[in-house]
């Protein structure tokens, strides 16, 4: 468009249900991007994007928030945990958004996965948590509805190498029991090497410095 570069030239991506892939490469290069192509909140420029077996470019904007409600679990490097929540009422936004909000089976569900991820008391406010513990809240929240697609920014790269190890494990754990399709975006090699695939991205070169 008008000569400017696009942030993301990706001739083909294929991804099978259950699989996971990691997405690398260097700063600006378009890794959150592609993950807000792929989540629906940003429309790509191209013909068909099928993502969980729905066909995204055609769908509204409202129509892709339904979407994206539905299919996806996020989890991002600074947690986007809610301050003046406890760790249960973060895992349980997601409900929040549906018609019927948490029913019994939902709270179970919301804690049984916070004992899982090792929080001790689920009414502690998120405030006080150490940031490995936010993160394992994080996790929680995005595998509450098993969703058929979690996509992941960094989800390790604010944590010390402890509690960055306990994260990927537990979600590397959760999304296998739950069956989703990961795409996780990571600088991490250790961690991209556990992933099934990995897409490494370059920075598109502008056409003035190709010699
Ligand atoms: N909404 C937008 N409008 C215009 N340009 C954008 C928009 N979003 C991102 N960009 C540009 O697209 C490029 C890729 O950005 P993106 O955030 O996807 O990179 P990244 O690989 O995730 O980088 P980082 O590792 O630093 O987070 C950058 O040059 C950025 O400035």
């Amino acid at each position: 468009m008008g000569g400017r570069l696009p942030v993301l030239d990706i001739p083909a991506l294929d991804l099978a249900g259950g699989a996971s892939l990691a997405v690398t490469g260097p700063s600006g290069c378009g890794k959150t991007s592609l993950l807000s192509v792929l989540s629906g909140l940003e429309r790509p420029d191209c013909t068909r994007l099928t993502v969980c077996g729905t066909d995204l470019p055609p769908l509204s904007e409202a129509a892709r928030d339904r979407w994206r409600r539905r299919t996806v679990g996020f989890i991002f490097q600074d947690f986007h945990l809610f301050p003046g929540m406890d760790a249960l009422g973060n895992v349980l936004l997601p409900a929040s958004f549906r018609a019927a909000g948490a029913s019994a089976e939902t709270r179970r569900a919301a804690l049984s996965l916070l004992e899982r991820v090792g929080l001790r008391d689920p009414h502690q406010p998120v405030e006080s948590l150490s940031r490995g513990e936010m993160q394992r809240v994080a996790v929680a929240r995005a595998l509450l509805f098993r969703p058929p697609l979690v996509l992941a920014d960094e989800p390790t790269a604010s944590l010390d190498a402890a509690a960055a190890a306990t994260v990927a494990d537990l979600l590397l754990e959760l999304v296998r029991e739950a069956g989703s399709t990961l795409v996780l975006v990571t600088h991490d090699m250790a961690l991209a090497g556990r992933l099934d695939s990995v897409l490494a991205l370059a920075k598109p070169v502008p056409l003035g410095e190709i010699r």
